[in-house]
Protein backbone atom coordinates (compact mmCIF):
# COMPACT_ATOMS: atom_id res chain seq x y z
CA UNK A 1 0.00 0.00 0.00
CA UNK A 2 2.77 2.40 0.93
CA UNK A 3 4.64 1.42 -2.22
CA UNK A 4 1.47 1.88 -4.27
CA UNK A 5 1.30 -1.72 -5.42
CA UNK A 6 -2.33 -1.44 -4.34
CA UNK A 7 -4.55 1.59 -4.64
CA UNK A 8 -7.66 1.90 -2.54
CA UNK A 9 -9.27 2.84 0.75
CA UNK A 10 -8.66 0.87 3.94
CA UNK A 11 -10.60 0.92 7.18
CA UNK A 12 -8.01 1.27 9.96
CA UNK A 13 -8.12 1.32 13.78
CA UNK A 14 -5.60 4.11 14.22
CA UNK A 15 -4.58 7.31 12.45
CA UNK A 16 -2.05 9.91 13.43
CA UNK A 17 -0.33 13.17 12.47
CA UNK A 18 -2.58 14.43 9.72
CA UNK A 19 -6.16 13.63 8.79
CA UNK A 20 -9.28 14.97 7.18
CA UNK A 21 -12.48 14.98 9.22
CA UNK A 22 -15.99 14.81 7.77
CA UNK A 23 -17.59 17.39 10.01
CA UNK A 24 -21.08 15.88 9.89
CA UNK A 25 -19.69 12.87 11.76
CA UNK A 26 -18.76 15.13 14.65
CA UNK A 27 -21.96 17.22 14.66
CA UNK A 28 -24.07 14.44 16.12
CA UNK A 29 -24.89 14.71 19.81
CA UNK A 30 -22.90 11.66 20.95
CA UNK A 31 -19.81 12.97 19.12
CA UNK A 32 -19.32 15.28 22.09
CA UNK A 33 -17.57 12.30 23.65
CA UNK A 34 -14.69 12.60 21.13
CA UNK A 35 -11.63 13.49 23.15
CA UNK A 36 -7.88 13.76 23.00
CA UNK A 37 -7.42 12.89 26.66
CA UNK A 38 -7.79 9.54 28.30
CA UNK A 39 -5.82 8.21 31.25
CA UNK A 40 -2.53 6.61 30.25
CA UNK A 41 -3.01 7.20 26.50
CA UNK A 42 -1.27 9.69 24.31
CA UNK A 43 -3.50 12.14 22.48
CA UNK A 44 -3.64 10.24 19.16
CA UNK A 45 -4.44 6.97 20.92
CA UNK A 46 -7.13 8.67 23.01
CA UNK A 47 -8.67 10.34 19.96
CA UNK A 48 -8.79 7.11 17.93
CA UNK A 49 -10.10 5.08 20.89
CA UNK A 50 -12.99 7.50 21.37
CA UNK A 51 -13.82 7.41 17.64
CA UNK A 52 -13.83 3.60 17.73
CA UNK A 53 -16.07 3.59 20.82
CA UNK A 54 -18.55 5.80 18.99
CA UNK A 55 -18.47 3.63 15.85
CA UNK A 56 -16.92 6.40 13.77
CA UNK A 57 -14.77 4.73 11.12
CA UNK A 58 -11.28 5.84 10.17
CA UNK A 59 -9.82 5.20 6.73
CA UNK A 60 -6.54 5.51 4.94
CA UNK A 61 -6.60 6.20 1.22
CA UNK A 62 -3.89 6.20 -1.41
CA UNK A 63 -6.27 6.69 -4.31
CA UNK A 64 -4.84 10.13 -4.93
CA UNK A 65 -1.37 11.57 -4.54
CA UNK A 66 -1.59 14.45 -2.13
CA UNK A 67 2.07 15.42 -2.24
CA UNK A 68 4.37 14.73 0.64
CA UNK A 69 5.24 15.88 4.11
CA UNK A 70 8.86 16.98 4.32
CA UNK A 71 11.01 15.43 6.97
CA UNK A 72 11.82 18.37 9.26
CA UNK A 73 14.94 16.54 10.47
CA UNK A 74 16.53 16.79 7.04
CA UNK A 75 14.70 19.65 5.31
CA UNK A 76 17.11 22.51 5.78
CA UNK A 77 15.39 25.82 5.06
CA UNK A 78 18.65 27.70 5.46
CA UNK A 79 19.69 26.25 2.08
CA UNK A 80 18.95 27.94 -1.22
CA UNK A 81 16.37 25.58 -2.83
CA UNK A 82 16.16 23.03 0.00
CA UNK A 83 14.26 20.61 -2.27
CA UNK A 84 17.45 20.09 -4.25
CA UNK A 85 19.04 18.61 -1.14
CA UNK A 86 16.18 16.10 -0.67
CA UNK A 87 17.43 13.52 -3.16
CA UNK A 88 17.97 10.86 -0.49
CA UNK A 89 14.84 11.67 1.54
CA UNK A 90 12.38 12.15 -1.25
CA UNK A 91 13.77 10.37 -4.28
CA UNK A 92 10.58 10.01 -6.29
CA UNK A 93 9.64 13.67 -6.27
CA UNK A 94 13.24 14.72 -6.67
CA UNK A 95 13.55 12.64 -9.83
CA UNK A 96 10.24 13.87 -11.24
CA UNK A 97 11.29 17.45 -10.66
CA UNK A 98 14.94 17.39 -11.64
CA UNK A 99 15.60 14.62 -14.16
CA UNK A 100 15.18 15.63 -17.82
CA UNK A 101 11.81 14.55 -19.21
CA UNK A 102 13.59 12.89 -22.17
CA UNK A 103 16.25 11.16 -20.10
CA UNK A 104 14.89 7.66 -20.77
CA UNK A 105 14.59 8.22 -24.51
CA UNK A 106 18.39 7.86 -24.79
CA UNK A 107 17.93 4.16 -24.01
CA UNK A 108 15.55 3.60 -26.92
CA UNK A 109 17.22 0.85 -28.99
CA UNK A 110 15.93 2.27 -32.24
CA UNK A 111 17.64 5.62 -31.60
CA UNK A 112 21.25 6.32 -32.51
CA UNK A 113 23.07 8.34 -29.83
CA UNK A 114 23.77 11.99 -30.71
CA UNK A 115 27.46 12.44 -31.53
CA UNK A 116 28.18 16.08 -32.44
CA UNK A 117 31.96 15.42 -32.69
CA UNK A 118 33.90 12.13 -32.89
CA UNK A 119 33.42 10.20 -29.66
CA UNK A 120 31.64 13.13 -28.04
CA UNK A 121 28.14 12.11 -26.98
CA UNK A 122 25.25 14.34 -26.17
CA UNK A 123 22.36 13.38 -23.88
CA UNK A 124 19.49 15.07 -22.07
CA UNK A 125 20.12 14.65 -18.34
CA UNK A 126 18.66 17.28 -16.04
CA UNK A 127 15.49 19.39 -16.22
CA UNK A 128 15.22 23.11 -16.79
CA UNK A 129 14.26 23.56 -13.14
CA UNK A 130 17.38 21.70 -12.04
CA UNK A 131 19.60 24.01 -14.13
CA UNK A 132 17.92 27.18 -12.88
CA UNK A 133 18.14 26.14 -9.23
CA UNK A 134 21.68 24.78 -9.57
CA UNK A 135 22.86 28.19 -10.84
CA UNK A 136 20.90 29.94 -8.06
CA UNK A 137 22.62 27.79 -5.45
CA UNK A 138 26.07 28.66 -6.82
CA UNK A 139 25.33 32.36 -7.09
CA UNK A 140 23.85 32.49 -3.60
CA UNK A 141 27.02 30.85 -2.28
CA UNK A 142 29.04 33.21 -4.41
CA UNK A 143 32.59 32.15 -3.53
CA UNK A 144 33.92 31.62 -7.05
CA UNK A 145 37.59 30.68 -7.22
CA UNK A 146 39.93 33.40 -8.38
CA UNK A 147 41.10 31.58 -11.52
CA UNK A 148 44.73 31.33 -10.34
CA UNK A 149 46.85 28.15 -10.32
CA UNK A 150 46.88 27.87 -6.56
CA UNK A 151 43.80 26.07 -5.28
CA UNK A 152 43.48 25.20 -1.59
CA UNK A 153 40.46 22.97 -2.28
CA UNK A 154 42.71 20.43 -4.02
CA UNK A 155 45.00 17.99 -2.23
CA UNK A 156 47.96 19.12 -4.36
CA UNK A 157 47.04 22.78 -3.86
CA UNK A 158 47.70 23.30 -7.58
CA UNK A 159 45.36 23.50 -10.57
CA UNK A 160 47.11 23.49 -13.95
CA UNK A 161 44.16 24.78 -16.00
CA UNK A 162 42.14 26.83 -13.54
CA UNK A 163 38.57 27.92 -14.10
CA UNK A 164 36.38 30.30 -12.11
CA UNK A 165 34.39 27.69 -10.33
CA UNK A 166 32.63 26.35 -7.26
CA UNK A 167 33.13 22.75 -6.18
CA UNK A 168 30.11 20.70 -5.12
CA UNK A 169 31.70 19.99 -1.73
CA UNK A 170 31.55 23.74 -1.03
CA UNK A 171 27.76 23.80 -1.30
CA UNK A 172 27.06 20.41 0.32
CA UNK A 173 26.02 18.74 -2.93
CA UNK A 174 28.91 16.35 -3.55
CA UNK A 175 27.04 13.26 -2.33
CA UNK A 176 24.06 14.22 -4.43
CA UNK A 177 26.14 14.76 -7.53
CA UNK A 178 27.98 11.43 -7.11
CA UNK A 179 24.59 9.76 -6.88
CA UNK A 180 23.58 11.42 -10.17
CA UNK A 181 26.80 10.14 -11.73
CA UNK A 182 26.16 6.60 -10.51
CA UNK A 183 22.44 6.33 -11.20
CA UNK A 184 21.92 8.47 -14.29
CA UNK A 185 25.24 9.19 -16.02
CA UNK A 186 26.93 5.78 -15.70
CA UNK A 187 24.19 3.92 -17.65
CA UNK A 188 24.61 6.41 -20.52
CA UNK A 189 28.37 5.92 -20.46
CA UNK A 190 28.01 2.12 -20.55
CA UNK A 191 25.84 2.43 -23.63
CA UNK A 192 28.29 4.47 -25.72
CA UNK A 193 31.71 3.50 -24.38
CA UNK A 194 30.99 -0.20 -24.40
CA UNK A 195 33.06 -2.50 -22.22
CA UNK A 196 34.09 0.23 -19.82
CA UNK A 197 32.49 -0.53 -16.48
CA UNK A 198 33.34 1.26 -13.27
CA UNK A 199 30.68 1.33 -10.59
CA UNK A 200 30.43 3.60 -8.73
CA UNK A 201 32.13 6.20 -10.89
CA UNK A 202 34.86 8.05 -9.00
CA UNK A 203 35.03 11.79 -9.29
CA UNK A 204 36.82 14.25 -7.04
CA UNK A 205 36.47 17.22 -9.37
CA UNK A 206 32.81 18.21 -9.65
CA UNK A 207 32.29 21.89 -10.22
CA UNK A 208 30.30 24.65 -11.87
CA UNK A 209 32.28 26.93 -14.15
CA UNK A 210 31.28 30.53 -14.78
CA UNK A 211 32.47 32.25 -17.96
CA UNK A 212 32.13 36.02 -18.38
CA UNK A 213 33.81 38.44 -20.77
CA UNK A 214 35.26 40.51 -17.91
CA UNK A 215 36.21 37.58 -15.66
CA UNK A 216 37.16 34.30 -17.27
CA UNK A 217 35.96 34.46 -20.88
CA UNK A 218 37.48 31.19 -22.21
CA UNK A 219 39.60 28.18 -21.28
CA UNK A 220 42.86 27.37 -23.03
CA UNK A 221 43.42 23.97 -24.73
CA UNK A 222 43.99 21.15 -22.27
CA UNK A 223 43.39 17.54 -21.37
CA UNK A 224 41.20 16.70 -18.39
CA UNK A 225 42.38 14.43 -15.60
CA UNK A 226 39.62 11.94 -16.30
CA UNK A 227 38.79 8.75 -18.14
CA UNK A 228 35.74 10.54 -19.37
CA UNK A 229 34.42 14.02 -18.74
CA UNK A 230 30.88 15.23 -18.55
CA UNK A 231 30.03 18.81 -19.34
CA UNK A 232 26.44 19.77 -18.58
CA UNK A 233 25.08 23.02 -20.03
CA UNK A 234 23.21 24.99 -17.36
CA UNK A 235 22.07 27.84 -19.57
CA UNK A 236 21.47 28.75 -23.18
CA UNK A 237 23.67 30.26 -25.91
CA UNK A 238 22.28 33.32 -27.72
CA UNK A 239 19.83 33.81 -24.87
CA UNK A 240 21.93 34.02 -21.71
CA UNK A 241 25.28 34.64 -23.39
CA UNK A 242 26.99 34.96 -26.76
CA UNK A 243 29.91 32.84 -27.97
CA UNK A 244 31.02 29.98 -25.76
CA UNK A 245 30.99 26.22 -26.38
CA UNK A 246 33.59 23.50 -26.43
CA UNK A 247 36.06 22.82 -29.26
CA UNK A 248 37.83 19.50 -29.81
CA UNK A 249 41.04 20.46 -31.46
CA UNK A 250 42.13 17.15 -33.05
CA UNK A 251 38.85 17.03 -34.99
CA UNK A 252 38.49 20.78 -35.43
CA UNK A 253 34.99 20.25 -34.19
CA UNK A 254 33.03 22.56 -31.88
CA UNK A 255 29.77 22.25 -30.01
CA UNK A 256 28.41 25.77 -29.76
CA UNK A 257 24.67 25.17 -29.77
CA UNK A 258 24.71 23.47 -26.38
CA UNK A 259 21.31 22.79 -24.83
CA UNK A 260 20.34 23.50 -21.25
CA UNK A 261 20.18 20.27 -19.25
CA UNK A 262 22.09 18.29 -21.91
CA UNK A 263 25.52 16.89 -21.19
CA UNK A 264 28.50 16.34 -23.42
CA UNK A 265 30.44 13.18 -22.61
CA UNK A 266 33.94 12.71 -24.01
CA UNK A 267 37.22 10.93 -23.23
CA UNK A 268 39.41 13.07 -20.99
CA UNK A 269 42.85 12.59 -22.48
CA UNK A 270 44.96 11.98 -25.58
CA UNK A 271 42.39 12.23 -28.39
CA UNK A 272 40.14 14.85 -26.85
CA UNK A 273 42.40 17.80 -26.36
CA UNK A 274 39.85 20.62 -26.05
CA UNK A 275 39.21 24.23 -25.15
CA UNK A 276 36.37 26.41 -23.83
CA UNK A 277 35.44 28.97 -26.50
CA UNK A 278 35.31 32.69 -25.87
CA UNK A 279 32.18 34.13 -24.27
CA UNK A 280 31.70 37.63 -25.70
CA UNK A 281 28.56 38.70 -23.80
CA UNK A 282 26.55 37.53 -20.79
CA UNK A 283 27.38 34.60 -18.50
CA UNK A 284 27.79 30.96 -19.43
CA UNK A 285 27.48 28.27 -16.74
CA UNK A 286 28.45 24.61 -17.09
CA UNK A 287 28.68 21.74 -14.61
CA UNK A 288 31.76 19.60 -15.13
CA UNK A 289 32.94 16.26 -13.72
CA UNK A 290 36.21 14.50 -14.35
CA UNK A 291 35.09 10.91 -13.96
CA UNK A 292 37.54 8.18 -12.98
CA UNK A 293 40.72 10.25 -12.82
O1 LIG B 1 33.89 25.40 -21.75
C1 LIG B 1 33.78 24.20 -21.95
O2 LIG B 1 32.76 23.70 -22.48
C2 LIG B 1 34.92 23.26 -21.60
C3 LIG B 1 35.16 23.17 -20.13
C4 LIG B 1 36.33 22.31 -19.82
O3 LIG B 1 36.96 21.81 -20.68
C5 LIG B 1 36.74 22.03 -18.42
O4 LIG B 1 36.18 22.62 -17.49
O5 LIG B 1 37.64 21.21 -18.24
FE1 LIG C 1 38.26 20.25 -19.95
Amino acid sequence: MRNEMFRGIWNVPFITNCYLVKMSALRTSNAKAVTYTKDGLDSDMAFCASLRDLGIFMHVSNEMDFGHLVNPETYDISRTHPDMYQLFDNKMEWTTRYLHEDYLSSFDEKKKPNMPCPDVYWFPLMSKQFCVEWIDIMEAFGQWSDGSNSDKRLESGYEAVPTRDIHMSQVGLDRHWLHILKEFVRPLQEMVFTGYYHNPPVSVMNFVVRYRPDEQPSLRPHHDSSTYTINLALNTPNVDYEGGGCRFIRYNCSVRDTKRGWLLMHPGRLTHYHEGLLVTKGTRYIMVSFVDP
